[in-house]
């Protein structure tokens, strides 16, 4: 069965939107753990739009299940998963303008780069995911740079309009996902995953993690975290 890995960020938005001290992003994870989430997400961006460092900290030092770091390879965000150590490093690309995550990271031009992140990661024995869209080449290359799995970046397919696009992507995920297990990687996928588009990925089990956030964060809000995470986490059981 594949697991469910909850990204608490979007708490962290509504704290840094007032500039307050709540809600606190490590009382929505121990909550989502309560609910049956297997890791917390957390994506400490590099302009602190929400997730802070002390909220890694916290929450690395409080959850019982994993943490999932998503981060852009750089010197500062290396230097802060060196300290911390989460379980897993998930590396992302960044860019300030974004209003969230674009794309997957182009592990081809930069595969040197990234290369050099992933040794540091795994000699400090913090797994690495690299975040990627369902390009088979790219694919190839994580796993030639020696990454532990990817995360497909599930975006483009969630925000297809028409039936055509929807189709075209999905494909393209299952040929990304079966390529990732060929070459023995972890296989997650998120981004933009909601309650209804998780139902599509029934019978897909070369997918064991699913990443969502923000959809989580929206229920929760009109919910609570408990029904949001357990409603979510009994559609995964179900595919
Ligand atoms: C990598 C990914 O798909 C998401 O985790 C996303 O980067 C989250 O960041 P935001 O919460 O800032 O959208
Ligand atoms: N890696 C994907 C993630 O953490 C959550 O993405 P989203 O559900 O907030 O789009």
């Amino acid at each position: 069965m594949a697991e469910l890995a909850v990204n608490v960020d979007h708490v962290a938005t509504l704290r840094q939107a007032r500039g307050a001290k709540h809600p606190e992003p490590v009382q929505a994870a121990l909550a989502a753990e309560t609910a049956g989430a297997d890791a917390i997400v957390v994506h400490l961006r590099e302009d602190r739009r929400h997730i802070q460092e002390r909220d890694v900290r916290l929450i690395s030092q409080t959850i019982k299940t994993r943490l999932i770091l998503e981060m852009a390879a750089t010197s500062e965000m290396l230097g802060i998963a060196l300290d911390i150590k989460p379980e897993t490093v998930t590396l992302v690309p960044e860019k300030r303008e974004e209003i969230t995550t674009e794309g997957g990271l182009d592990v081809i031009t930069h595969m040197e780069h990234i290369r050099q992140a992933v040794i540091t990661l795994k000699n400090a024995g913090i797994k690495v995911c690299i975040f990627i869209d369902p390009d088979l080449d790219q694919i190839k290359m994580a796993h030639k740079i020696d990454a532990d799995s990817i995360e497909i970046h599930t975006g483009a397919f969630c925000d297809a309009k028409t039936s055509y696009d929807r189709e075209r992507e999905y494909t393209r995920i299952v040929d990304a996902a079966k390529i990732g297990v060929k070459l023995k990687l972890g296989v997650h996928a998120g981004h933009g995953i909601c309650y209804q588009s998780i139902k599509e990925f029934k019978g897909l089990s070369e997918i064991t993690e699913y990443s969502i956030g923000h959809a989580i964060i929206s229920k929760a809000v009109m919910t609570g975290m408990d029904t949001a995470v357990r409603d979510m986490a009994q559609l995964i059981k179900e595919l």
